[in-house]
């Protein structure tokens, strides 16, 4: 028998149906800017970026040493005849000679191996003794071995990091084309919250969610309208909730969203739009909903309320808030990733809904 969050009529969704769900009901924001790369780390690709130029640019050295031709490795040693550091133009390698070289330095034409300077041992009159056995190509970065002009380098809907930002200024780009920041609305309600910082008498609680969303939203490069606490009233909630309506791109709800008499924000919500799916058959974050703020839900804004047991509103942002964040971001979607481990625990979860336990991976 299935559990019920709300009326005893109502089944609880499956986890992976409401996280299909909370996809589905993903519209990525519309506009885009062009921001500098310096300001652009988790900000999201509008469009497929392409490489400007082969990387590495010219065949060049990995290391310090000496860049000869494997051939003519002889008895003898070999004199050298130029000296290339990062930065000379190619040069052409004398016959039987070799080239002091530096790690990011032009290969001389010629020469198809670099001989580590460690491996080198030069005699009185500096001609160069190899140590051991190289193979041709040796120590050599061949242009365009990592990528070519032309190239794919980033997918549209990327988010960029640090090393995305790297590449694109490796290729020379000191600007790029981003979407807008997605404006996520952040309410807490009820009566006993306080703010951080506050005097508490007997019976408040600090406001914890709101605190903790706020940081997650930041995190995820959100521009957070910060709607602070609404009281456990109709009234009140219906004004944050038409503000969060006029001004944000979608609604972060921390509470009234179960069953009892002071859980106001559920009314309050199918009075200014609607309910898409409320409760999810997990453990912790059963009373979960998502809804939207509007005439529909294409036409309006998306709503997630999350239930406020703090650890069940951490679930619900993580596994299924998250994912329609990311798609109204215009983000790739990322999959769940699931991997079994043995627990070094054994626990009994609970009738009908999936337990969701935080652990450390050892
Ligand atoms: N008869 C039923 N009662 C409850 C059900 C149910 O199915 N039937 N579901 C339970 C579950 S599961 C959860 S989770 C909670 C969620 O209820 P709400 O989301 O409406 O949250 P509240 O009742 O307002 O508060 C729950 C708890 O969390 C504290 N709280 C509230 N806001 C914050 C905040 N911003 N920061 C820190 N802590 C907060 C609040 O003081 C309460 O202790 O409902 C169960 N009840
Ligand atoms: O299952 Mo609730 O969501 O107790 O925390």
């Amino acid at each position: 028998m299935s559990c019920c969050a709300g009326s005893i009529s109502s089944p609880l969704l499956d986890f992976f149906d409401a996280r299909e769900r909370m996809v589905a009901a993903a519209r990525p924001v519309s506009c885009n800017e062009k921001v500098e790369l310096s300001q652009a780390v988790g900000r999201v690709l509008v469009d497929d970026v392409f490489a400007t130029l082969d990387m590495p640019g010219i065949d060049n050295s990995a290391m310090d040493g000496y860049a000869l031709r494997l051939n003519e490795i002889c008895e003898d040693g070999l004199p050298v005849e130029l000296r290339v550091p990062a930065g000379a133009e190619v040069l052409s390698l004398p016959a039987m000679s070799c080239a002091r070289i530096f790690t990011g330095a032009p290969v001389p034409l010629g020469a198809d191996v670099v001989i580590p300077q460690e491996r080198v041992r030069l005699d009185a009159d500096e001609r160069v003794h190899i140590e051991g056995e190289f193979a041709k190509g040796a120590n050599i970065r061949r242009r365009g071995e990592d990528t070519c002009e032309g190239d794919i380098l980033l997918s549209a809907g990327t988010r960029l990091n640090a090393a995305a930002i790297a590449l694109l200024a490796s290729h020379g780009m000191g600007e790029v084309d981003v979407l807008r920041r997605l404006k996520v609305a952040l309410i807490s309600t009820g009566n006993e919250l306080i703010e951080p910082g506050a005097t508490r008498v007997p019976g408040q609680v600090y406001d914890s969610n709101r605190a903790m969303l706020k940081a997650l939203l930041m995190q995820s490069s959100c521009d957070v309208l910060d709607l602070g606490v609404t009281a456990d009233s109709v009234t009140e909630l219906q004004q944050t909730f038409t503000q969060a309506r006029d001004e944000a791109d979608l609604v972060v709800c921390t509470g009234g969203i179960s069953v009892g008499e002071e859980d106001h924000a559920r009314p309050v919500l199918e009075r200014l739009g609607g309910v898409s799916f409320h409760g999810v058959a997990i453990k912790p974050g059963k009373p979960f909903t998502l809804g939207y703020l509007g005439d529909s839900p294409e036409a309006g804004i998306p709503f997630v309320g999350l239930p406020c047991n703090p650890v069940a509103s951490l679930v619900g942002w993580q596994l299924l808030a998250l994912p329609l964040v990311h798609g109204c971001q215009g983000r790739i979607p990322a999959e769940l990733q699931q991997f079994p481990v043995a627990a070094g625990f054994s626990r009994q979860g609970p009738q009908g809904r999936r337990e969701l336990l935080r652990v450390v991976l050892d």
